[in-house]
Parts: C-alpha cells; sequence; structure tokens
C-alpha cells in the first residue's frame, strides 16, 4: 500500500514527527497541551495523533465509532502543526509496536518519537514488547497530574533510567538513537476524557 493509500500525512525524510496514540474518547485540551508542550520542547515540525481502534489494554465494548473520535479530535486539536489520523485502522495494527515497526519502515528518515502521558509510562512495562518500543524510537513522556511520582517509580522508568535526558535536552531527543526518552514538565491540565464522559452522563 502507498503512503497516501495508507492516508499518512505529508512527510519527508529529516522531518521530525510526534506520535501521539490515545483513544480520544474524547480528545480533550489536556491531549492538546501535551502536543504542544511536546512540539515546542523537542522542536518537532508536527505532531499525529493516532486515534486507535481499540487499547488493547482496555474494554472497548462501548467505543465510539473511529470515524467520529477522529472528527471530534480533529475539531478540537485545530492547529497547523498537529495531524489527526487513524493510521493504525489502515495498517490494521493494534500493538503500538506493530504500529511504530511499519512507521518506521514506510517513511524512511523521518525522525519519529513517541509521545505518552506520564500515566501510561506507569504501565508502560504491562504493554506487548515494551522494550522494543523503547528501542524503536525515543520517547517523551507529559507530566500528567496524578501520576508524575508513580510513572517515576514504575519498572519501566527504572529500566530506562541510563537513557534518560535532562529536560534541557529535548531538542536532541528526535536525534538520538534509541533507547532514550525524556520526562517533560510543563503546563498540566487536570482533564481526563473519563471525566468528560461523566460529565456527558449526568447533564
Ligand atoms: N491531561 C493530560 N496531560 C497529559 N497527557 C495526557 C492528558 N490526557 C491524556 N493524556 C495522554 O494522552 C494519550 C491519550 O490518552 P487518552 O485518549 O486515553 O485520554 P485519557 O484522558 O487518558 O482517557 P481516559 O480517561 O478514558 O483513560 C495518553 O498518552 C495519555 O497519557
Ligand atoms: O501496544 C500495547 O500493548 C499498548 C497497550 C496500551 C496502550 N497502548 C497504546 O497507548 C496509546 C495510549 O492509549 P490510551 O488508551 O491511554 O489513550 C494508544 O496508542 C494505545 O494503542 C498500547
Amino acid at each position: 500500500m502507498s503512503a497516501e493509500e495508507l492516508r499518512l500525512p505529508p512527510h519527508a525524510p529529516g522531518l521530525r514527527i510526534g506520535l501521539f496514540g490515545g483513544t480520544f474518547n474524547p480528545a480533550h485540551d489536556g491531549h492538546r497541551m501535551a502536543s504542544l508542550t511536546a512540539l515546542r520542547r523537542l522542536q518537532l515540525d508536527r505532531v499525529w495523533w493516532l486515534v486507535t481502534p481499540g487499547n488493547p489494554l482496555k474494554d472497548n465494548h462501548a467505543l465510539p465509532p473511529l470515524a467520529q473520535r477522529i472528527a471530534q479530535a480533529r475539531a478540537l486539536a485545530d492547529h497547523g502543526h498537529i495531524n489527526v489520523t487513524g493510521i493504525e485502522a489502515t495498517l490494521r495494527t493494534r500493538y503500538t509496536a506493530d504500529t511504530l515497526r511499519q512507521l518506521k519502515r514506510r517513511c524512511p528518515g523521518v525522525r519519529f518519537v513517541w509521545i505518552m502521558g506520564s500515566d501510561n509510562l506507569a504501565n508502560f512495562h504491562r504493554w506487548n514488547e515494551w522494550r522494543t518500543i523503547a528501542r524503536l524510537m525515543p520517547i517523551a513522556v507529559i507530566d500528567r497530574p496524578g501520576s508524575t511520582h508513580r510513572s517515576i517509580a514504575s519498572p519501566a522508568a527504572n529500566w530506562m533510567a541510563r537513557w534518560r535526558l535532562s529536560e534541557n535536552q529535548g531538542a536532541a531527543l528526535p536525534v538520538r538513537t534509541p533507547p532514550a526518552w525524556i520526562f517533560l514538565h510543563g503546563r498540566r491540565s487536570d482533564l481526563s476524557s473519563t471525566y468528560l464522559r461523566e460529565l456527558a452522563e449526568t447533564n
């Protein structure tokens, strides 16, 4: 399948692209804020939101359709440097390791960085092939209220400790040979999709 058939956003060798995977049920300002932090601190050209067909660790029976989540995320993101995509559905991947392998193969020379909130670092050791993910591309962890200490004390953070960059080295991260990672503290948002779903239920 060509890049066009896969509906990959524009890319070229040397571009620095952050990959921000998520359920986005719904997308909210916390996602946007984390993306802006990554764009600025890692000096990225773009952030691609990868709206998942379904997180392999979550119960997805009540998940709204992918097209609906993508449309809502696009309206929310509303930023020239954020591309909202359904790449995992077209690649037919669910596990992040598979997605990252495929994207690296299909986009040679692109400087990809995997982005995730600190709550996900806390559980990263439960992901499929998580050590392989850390070897596939640099990782940026964005601080999120409620998980700062849990994430830094997590099994994955411990295993990756020797490859951690200091916060002022963000611009170097996308060109580092993995494993390499950074923990970014920036403006924080208390928002979560869970909270917004609960709010919608009570209204
Ligand atoms: N407020 C936030 N600050 C930083 N990162 C966030 C924030 N909200 C979500 N993220 C990150 O965005 C990515 C996608 O998250 P997701 O779409 O599951 O949103 P969520 O608010 O965590 O959803 P839910 O409450 O349903 O678990 C994850 O890496 C998550 O850690
Ligand atoms: O590959 C895995 O095993 C895996 C396990 C849990 C989560 N992920 C990915 O992590 C991203 C964030 O998920 P979520 O549900 O917290 O938004 C999303 O891209 C998921 O597909 C991936």
